[in-house]
């Protein structure tokens, strides 16, 4: 397979475009043609990547999710709210999903004790605004495979991936995995 054949996702497939430095947010919309959920973040958001994990919401076609965070206290639902729903209650991050178009509008981490407490996941391709950061490397890039992608064109992900700019691992980049252990080691005492 050729790499161009290969869609990672329309955000990222035709080069990565540069955030802006001045930018404080937006708003993220679902894809319901009429009340569709609105969702107002007042920041820039960080750590954005792409995510071959079958638990984010991918649009249709695209063989990763773009999911980045903001801190959860910069972030409201503005509008039909109603409409959203806990797609798995159970899950570290709770996906706030509309119930109509299934677009994931956040992800919430309600575990005080989990390392990312306090930040929300989202979607900024939801946005109508441009100047998000774009996403920076790519997480669980084997994951893709849990979702029917054949074993044998990871290579070729892989290199795609690479001619894009996003690093790709298998589970989150080195300094959050660092992150994550080293909230870990300070709850139990080693650090
Ligand atoms: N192989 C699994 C991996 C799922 C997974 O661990 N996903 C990560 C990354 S999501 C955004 O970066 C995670 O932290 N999940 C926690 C959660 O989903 O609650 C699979 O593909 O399903
Ligand atoms: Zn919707
Ligand atoms: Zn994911």
């Amino acid at each position: 397979m050729s790499h161009h054949n290969i869609h990672i996702h329309p955000s990222v497939d035709n080069g990565l475009q540069p955030g802006s430095d001045s930018f404080t947010g937006g708003k993220l919309y679902c894809q319901c043609t009429d009340n569709k959920v609105e969702v107002t973040v007042d920041t820039q958001c960080a750590h954005n990547h792409v995510c071959g994990c079958t638990k984010c919401w991918k649009p249709e076609g695209a063989l990763f999710s773009m999911v980045a965070v903001v801190p959860r206290d910069k972030l409201r639902v503005t509008a039909n709210e109603d409409k959203l729903n806990v797609v798995d209650a159970s899950a570290a991050i709770q996906r706030h999903a509309c119930r109509e178009c299934g677009v994931h509008m956040y992800g919430r981490i309600e575990n005080t004790e989990h390392p990312f407490h306090g930040l929300d996941f989202i979607h900024v391709e939801l946005s109508d605004t441009q100047g998000w950061a774009p996403p920076e490397f790519a997480a669980f890039v084997s994951s893709i495979i849990e979702s029917g992608t054949n074993p044998d064109e990871m290579g070729a992900v892989r290199a795609r991936l690479r001619e894009l700019g996003l690093e790709p691992y298998d589970c989150l980049s080195p300094p959050l995995m660092d992150a994550i252990a080293t909230h870990t080691a300070k709850a139990k005492g080693a650090l």
